[in-house]
């Protein structure tokens, strides 16, 4: 294997790197990189797999196990790595969520799972649902609470709160619902939530020293990404995991961008991590991303966080007065959808912007926000959708298949067809470069005109199902099963395959019958993605629009006046080169700012928001 000396290494793609991130991609102790929007946090992790990979300071046969939140950020850097330094030393690199960390843990491990903990059978995902009947069945919650938001919210937070083992006796009640939920007393599997199976996946590597040990062995690099959203049970997972182990943990993050306190984030991570682990920590100051004057933008929200200010720097390739915001302000969400519809549309017909380039940004709900934007933009023949509900369908390493799969069925496709012989080289376990891929490709084309054929023929939905189920048999549900270890208990792939029957046979509909377009518009191609902000994190656009700048859009601010400052300035620093607010004084009644009004402050503190009011003149 060719080793690159340390000295001679330099980063990939001739990315230049400020002398802090190199210091950080070169770290040899437990490392914190604090750094703001678009300061290359993601990019610095991928840089530091290549130089760990190709200078062989993680010794081979040792991997690197990356750990995000997001099934997209956890793919994106998989691909990142792969892209930069190879597919045979990304071998060595793992990406993976949280979720599918403490999953995989708990599935390859089942039997070490000590009896009173091991679920009954192959289990399911519990949603608010199912806890709230498990807790009813314990006797602790009425049945009339059950629309109770504030009810469903604490269940979910004591369930997530309990670490094993059993008995707390200060939570009988939660003690009672986690073992309805883990021994299936609800349903006939088994229902637990992830935050669940990271405390099971805690106690199992506890209780097995000689898993642990196997873990430390295979990794010797830890890299932990939006370190400022990790709970409890999944910083208590890497705590049990890699203490005073010789694994060496990167954690990177941005304070200014904690936005899941509500979800259990840890408020003080930083400084326990740091403390536990011994860190170094390194603080970036570039923005890689935003033009100068959304930078200018951002700036204005610093003081509302409690973090030292550092001075922000742009990239060399803007001009100094480059990026734009504004502030719209409509009669009525009617008038604002037309309005905004209309701007969309002169930046897709001017050329400056495909769909995909604009992001539409919504605080909460998207029905809400979102659907007389929809509408109206269908109007001006312009796709637009709620793009969370295919963010993390989409990057399914299963659904990923079935795409492919069913792409090189209806037209060729280069990329499609080698994704296709890669996996199923990997499932036959054989050679991708020897002669015995001639024989598995005719195989695959065979299937492939067979699939052709069943699409030719599709009439009802069962047909699409069928479809997909042939794919799977084709190429059998062990070999997925052994190749996509997340798929190796628990009925996903049905859940899957439901989803996707759905989805495709939707569009099947109002494609008229047209199997490529199908394929075409579940990709998300030339459509405006519409999303929430939370799902926003990590990606950037040309331009941004977030609608509904209002009291009610930020109901709790103040209550929780830091997290939702955070909650907008995620929102702003999504912006490559443009942004608009809107604020409609008519929603579903009338709106107001007042509450919100400091986020008003910033933006005109900000010198750059230029203000344009589109109610007509007599209502002004
Ligand atoms: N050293 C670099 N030189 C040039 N471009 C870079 C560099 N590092 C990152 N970028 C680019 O800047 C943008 C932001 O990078 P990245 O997504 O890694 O930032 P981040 O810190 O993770 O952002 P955020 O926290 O806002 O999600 C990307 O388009 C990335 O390709």
């Amino acid at each position: 294997m060719k080793k690159t000396p340390t000295t001679d290494w330099l980063p990939a793609d001739n990315l230049i790197l400020e002398t802090e991130a190199l210091r950080a991609v070169k770290s040899e102790t437990n490392a914190i990189v604090i750094a703001g929007p678009g300061a290359g946090k993601t990019e610095l992790l991928a840089q530091r797999a290549c130089f760990l990979l190709e200078t062989n300071s993680c010794i081979f046969p040792k991997k690197i196990l990356a750990i995000s939140f997001k099934k997209d950020a956890a793919k994106n850097l998989q691909e990142r790595v792969e892209k930069r330094c190879g597919k045979e030393l990304s071998q060595r690199f793992r990406s993976m969520t949280y979720d599918a960390f403490a999953k995989s843990l708990v599935d390859r491990f089942f039997l070490a799972i000590p009896e009173l903990y091991r679920p009954n059978s192959l289990y399911d995902i519990a949603d608010d649902n199912d806890i709230r009947k498990a807790y009813n069945l314990a006797g602790f919650v009425k049945p009339s609470d059950w629309r109770n938001n504030e009810i469903n919210k604490n269940l979910r937070s004591d369930i997530a709160r309990y670490s094993l083992p059993f008995p707390h006796d200060t939570d009988l009640p939660t003690e009672r619902a986690w073992q309805i939920l883990l021994k299936g007393e609800l349903t006939p599997t088994a229902r637990l939530t992830f935050s669940m199976i990271t405390r099971l996946a805690s106690y199992l590597i506890r209780t097995n020293p000689l898993i642990k040990r196997s873990l430390q062995l295979t990794y010797s690099h830890i890299f932990l990404d939006e370190f400022q959203d990790t709970t409890e049970p999944q910083y208590e997972l890497i705590n049990i995991c890699f203490h005073k182990s010789k694994s060496t943990l990167t954690a990177v993050g941005d304070l200014k961008q904690r936005i899941m306190v509500w979800a259990g984030a840890k408020k003080d991570i930083f400084s326990v991590f740091a403390k536990d682990f011994a860190t170094i920590n390194y603080s970036l100051s570039m923005n890689h991303r935003s033009a100068p004057k959304l930078i200018k933008l951002q700036k204005a929200f610093f003081s509302r966080f409690d973090e030292t200010p550092i001075d922000i720097k742009t990239s060399e390739k803007w001009d100094d007065d480059d990026g734009e915001a504004f502030y719209h302000i409509f009669e009525s969400d009617v008038q604002e959808a037309n309005t905004i519809a209309e701007i969309i549309e002169r930046y897709i017909s001017k050329g400056t912007h495909n769909p995909e380039d604009i992001c539409v940004l919504i605080k909460q709900s998207i029905p809400r926000y979102g659907e007389k934007l929809i509408s109206a933009l269908d109007k001006l023949n312009i796709k637009a959708r709620n793009e969370g509900e295919y963010q993390d369908l989409l990057k399914e390493e299963l659904v990923v298949l079935w795409i492919n799969t069913l792409s090189i069925s209806i037209k060729k496709n280069a990329s499609a067809w080698k994704y296709c012989c890669d996996v199923l080289a990997k499932m036959r376990i054989i050679d991708p470069d020897s002669i015995h891929i001639n024989e598995l490709q005719s195989e695959l084309k065979d299937h492939l005109n067979n699939i052709a054929y069943n699409i030719e023929n599709i009439r009802y939905k069962q047909d699409v199902r069928d479809i997909l189920d042939l794919i799977v048999d084709f190429y059998s549900i062990s070999a997925i099963q052994t190749v996509f270890t997340q798929y190796a208990r628990s009925n996903y792939i049905e859940q899957l395959k439901e989803v996707m029957t759905s989805h495709l046979w939707n569009k099947y509909l109002q494609t008229s019958n047209d199997f490529d377009k199908t394929l075409y518009d579940l990709l998300g191609k030339d459509t405006v993605p519409i999303m929430t902000i939370h799902k926003s994190k990590g990606l950037e656009y040309k331009t941004v629009i977030f609608i509904g700048l209002e009291d009610s859009a930020f109901f709790d601010f103040t209550r929780n006046p830091e997290e939702n400052t955070a909650a907008f300035f995620v929102a702003l620093s999504r912006a490559k080169e443009t942004i608009h607010f809107t604020f409609s004084k008519q929603r579903d009644g009338i709106q107001n700012r007042r509450n919100i009004n400091d986020l008003y402050a910033a933006l005109n503190e900000s010198g750059i928001v230029k203000e344009i009011d589109h109610t007509p003149s007599e209502s002004k």
